[in-house]
């Protein structure tokens, strides 16, 4: 049987840390703040900022809640993004994503303050990404190499395979790995032979929203499998639920497999806390 890499569990240690981290910082006169901006009623979207909220008020974390309609304009969004840069007690800034259609998502993430762009959203933070700095690092990608860290001693030369290139996951875990010095390769939906490629690799990040897509035999024995696909179904009776791209009955041969639920998802959230203690430590 495949080790099942609790996501919650490793979540739950790193948000300790992160509040030991507020700790000193509220003793050195420094209470860090994360600002949220949900625009419109995208149910999910609710759940996800919701569950940020939570958190970071379990660590201690300090949040600013703007709740706009679907029919806000952009020049209203870019005028409160200039206000929480200015703003002392925001360290954090995160704009939940999607938007509204009528909204430009890049405006919006160009005009965070890099050093508040808890996301690593903004093109600043993507660049230092790219060059190995020091930049903030998006959240999905940086729990999954947590996530990975449980697991893998030794990175350099282990052949990796994302599958999916989006400037949230794929694009950057890909960059995280090759700095690792993984050999790494980025596949998506027009890939050829996309099983006989994921067939080379010890290492495999699927975030390709795409339930099932990876079978039990596109994965050598042995290998790690991190599954970042979150799709909401409902099952025949009539309950519903979230799956991963990956079909985890069938990875009994891999080392290592992360749930859905319970996997990547609860990284995400203890990442951006992290993130905002990182922002807040640098002010
Ligand atoms: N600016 C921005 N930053 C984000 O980081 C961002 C975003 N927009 N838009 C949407 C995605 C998605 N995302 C998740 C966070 C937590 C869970 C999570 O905690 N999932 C739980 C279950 C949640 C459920 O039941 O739906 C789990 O996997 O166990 C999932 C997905 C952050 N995102």
């Amino acid at each position: 049987m495949a080790r099942v890499l609790r996501g919650d569990i490793v979540a739950d240690a790193l948000c300790s840390r992160v509040a030991e981290e507020v700790l000193r910082l509220k003793a050195g006169g420094v209470a860090p703040g994360l600002a949220v901006v949900l625009v419109g009623d995208d149910p999910p979207s609710q759940v996800y900022v919701r569950r940020k909220l939570i958190k970071a008020r379990e660590v201690g974390i300090r949040s600013f809640e703007h709740r706009l309609p679907a029919e806000t304009g952009e020049e209203a969004l870019l005028t409160l993004i200039g206000t929480l840069n200015a703003d002392p007690l925001v360290h954090g800034i995160l704009v939940q994503l999607p938007l509204p259609p009528h909204i430009s998502a890049g405006k919006l993430l160009d005009a965070i303050d890099p050093s508040k762009d808890v996301d690593g959203f903004h093109p600043v933070n993507v660049g230092r990404l790219s060059i190995g700095n020091d930049g903030l690092i998006p959240c999905t990608p940086l729990g999954c190499m947590l996530l990975l860290d449980e697991v893998v001693t030794e990175f350099r030369g282990l052949k990796a395979v994302v599958i999916g290139k989006s400037n949230i996951v794929g694009k950057p875990v890909a960059l995280l790995l090759l700095e690792r010095e993984c050999t790494v390769t980025v596949t998506h939906i027009h890939t050829r032979n996309l099983p006989d490629i994921v067939r080379g690799a010890d290492i495999v990040v699927v975030a390709a929203g795409s339930p099932r897509l990876v079978r039990g035999d596109w994965v050598k024995p042995g290998a790690v499998v991190i599954d970042v696909g979150i799709t909401r179904v409902v099952d025949d009776d009539g309950n519903a639920r979230i799956v991963g791209d990956a079909a985890a009955d069938e990875m009994d041969h891999a080392a290592v497999v992360t749930p859905v639920p319970n996997g990547v998802g609860p990284m995400t959230i203890a990442c951006l806390l992290s993130n905002t203690v990182k922002a807040a430590r640098r002010r």
